[in-house]
């Protein structure tokens, strides 16, 4: 870095071969990066020896700079930098791009110290160990590191992710910041919040997410307690992976049309099951399959280990295959007798009980990604120059975001609301009671989703349709929201489902 200098010295480097200029009160020498701007060098010429901070911000996102800050050779004579530079772990500043309970002037009933440390060391970890993996990952396509996996599962995240149990007492959470044993579900809302701020859909369903929702379903249906810890153990631990296996070509949400069997073999020792499952997030590198089959007699949930009987191909969608959504094919597959999770024939109620998690899960993270959806308008509003004025300068933008702040407020309100009910009543009475909210919670998350990802786009209009750079956020959002509106549920069956269980406790003599 060089001492302070005048605005006067920076004109002086104001050639193609010696070319500085000055952003937000510092000065970047860009004279070996011209070549290699994503821009072109001519725009770089154009600004060189000048101020071009309003250029910039016209085009770029401001971790640019942070990128590139090698390139930096030190700040103008008596002038500060006025944009902040966020850090690993910084809320932001920029309004209603936290939840009310993460904003200075705001209180909240639900949350206490331990929430506000989970969410703290939660981000630190986020942004130092997973975003920048979830972006490479995005990108290449391919799945999950083991290094990753193993960080995850030291600082116990991989565990929290279960939701709040037995399975967490006794085990250090993120170096000790909540007692495993006072881990609610507001603390599970945390983690799967923070954990969606990368923005890299496809990698955020990469990361686990088919443990997350098919190991809950060992834990509480497996009948036999060894084989159940055992499985908890390496999975937790990162040494195996699982998916939850019950879509296939022949039936999405109407999970009882399903064709793959499950037979006992003549002794009577092992399952053998047949039959394909399609779009099973983490498949391909997964050791255990939950799996739904038909049975004599019903439906059953069987755990049932990778063999070579179980060939799997990835699929490629409509985010990246990091994602690794995979075909799958049990060509007489074999399982013990006790991997049966639950009773025989009456494996409904397994996979019905395990969906509640897994929406709420899916609710609070659409939620999250709203919001960073709305930041970057907020921000870029305010940024981008159209017609000599900022675009928020234009009622049509402000009526767009009013509509988004709307929506994203409405949507945390309803999600801790729903939390709080969750905390307060025995996992038993929630199938009963919260699973038709719950179910139209996520169903208006997506709904909402469907709404910011329109207005979000055209306020970024070319940017918001581009792959990377300025609108990467929205393009990506506009591009994955519909994830969240199939996966676990499409919506039309959440709301029929929320209304239908509304109609279990309508009064008989009502009118
Ligand atoms: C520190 C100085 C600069 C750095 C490190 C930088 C870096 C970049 C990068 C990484 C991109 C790719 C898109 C993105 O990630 O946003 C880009 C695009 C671009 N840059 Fe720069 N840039 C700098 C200064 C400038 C200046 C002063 C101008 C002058 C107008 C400029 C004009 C452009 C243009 C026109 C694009 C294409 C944007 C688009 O298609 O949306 N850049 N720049």
């Amino acid at each position: 870095m060089k001492a302070p200098l005048t605005r006067q010295e920076v004109a002086k480097h104001a050639s193609e071969e010696d070319l500085w200029v000055i952003v937000d009160h510092k000065i970047y020498d860009l004279s070996d990066f011209v070549d290699a701007h994503p821009g072109g060098s001519v725009v770089l010429t154009q600004f060189a020896g000048q101020d071009a901070t309003q250029a910039f911000y016209n085009l770029h996102r401001h971790d640019v700079l942070q990128k590139y800050s090698g390139l930096c050779i030190g700040n103008v004579e008596g002038e500060k930098p006025e944009v902040i530079d966020p850090q690993p772990g910084d809320l932001s500043q920029v309004p209603y791009a936290e939840p009310l309970w993460l904003t200075p002037q705001f209180t909240s009933p639900y949350y206490n110290d331990s929430h506000r440390r989970l969410q703290k060391a939660m981000r630190v970890f986020v942004e130092t160990h997973v975003t920048p993996e979830a972006i490479e990952k995005e990108r290449d396509g391919t799945s999950i590191s083991q290094a990753l996996i193993d960080k995850m599962a030291d600082a116990n995240i991989l565990a929290m992710r279960l939701g709040p149990g037995a399975h967490l007492h006794n085990r250090k959470l993120l170096g000790g910041v909540v007692d495993g044993k006072d881990y609610d579900y507001f603390h599970d809302m945390i983690v799967s919040q923070e954990l969606t701020r990368h923005n890299q859909r496809g990698f955020q369903d990469g990361n686990m997410a088919g443990m997350t929702i098919s190991l809950t379903a060992v834990r509480q249906w497996a009948n036999d307690q060894e084989l159940r810890e055992r499985v908890t153990e390496e999975v937790l631990s990162g040494r195996k992976k699982m998916s939850l296996a019950i879509t296939e070509a022949f039936a999405g949400s109407d999970v009882a049309g399903i064709k793959t069997t499950a037979q006992l073999s003549e002794d009577g020792k092992e399952w053998i099951i047949n039959g394909t499952k399609k779009w099973i997030t983490n498949g391909i590198f997964s050791d255990y399959f939950v799996v739904g089959c038909k049975t004599a007699k019903g439906f059953s949930v069987i755990l049932v280990p990778k063999t070579d009987d179980v060939e799997v191909k990835l699929i490629k969608t409509s985010y990246s295959t990091a994602a690794a959504t995979t075909y799958i094919e049990f060509n007489n597959a074999r399982a013990p007798r006790n991997h049966l999770l639950g009773e025989e024939d009456k494996g409904f109620v397994v996979i019905m009980s395990n969906f509640n998690h897994e929406r709420f899960m899916m609710a609070a993270m659409v939620g999250r990604w709203m919001r960073t959806v709305l930041e970057e308008c907020l921000k870029w509003s305010h940024q981008r120059l159209v017609f000599g004025k900022p675009l928020i300068s234009q009622p049509v933008i402000r009526f767009k975001l009013a509509k988004m702040i709307s929506l994203v407020e409405a949507n945390q309100a309803w999600l801790e609301q729903t939390v709080y009910q969750m905390n307060h009543m025995p996992y038993a009475t929630q199938s009963t009671h919260l699973s038709g909210p719950i179910g139209l919670l996520k169903a208006y998350a997506t709904r909402s989703a469907h709404e910011v990802a329109d207005e979000a786009t055209n306020i970024f209009g070319g940017r918001g349709i581009t792959q990377g750079g300025m609108g990467s956020v929205v393009e990506m959002f506009h591009r994955t929201y519909k994830f969240d509106a199939i996966l676990g549920g499409a919506e039309e069956v959440l709301m029929d489902l929320g209304v239908r269980q509304a109609m279990k406790f309508m009064p008989k003599a009502m009118l």
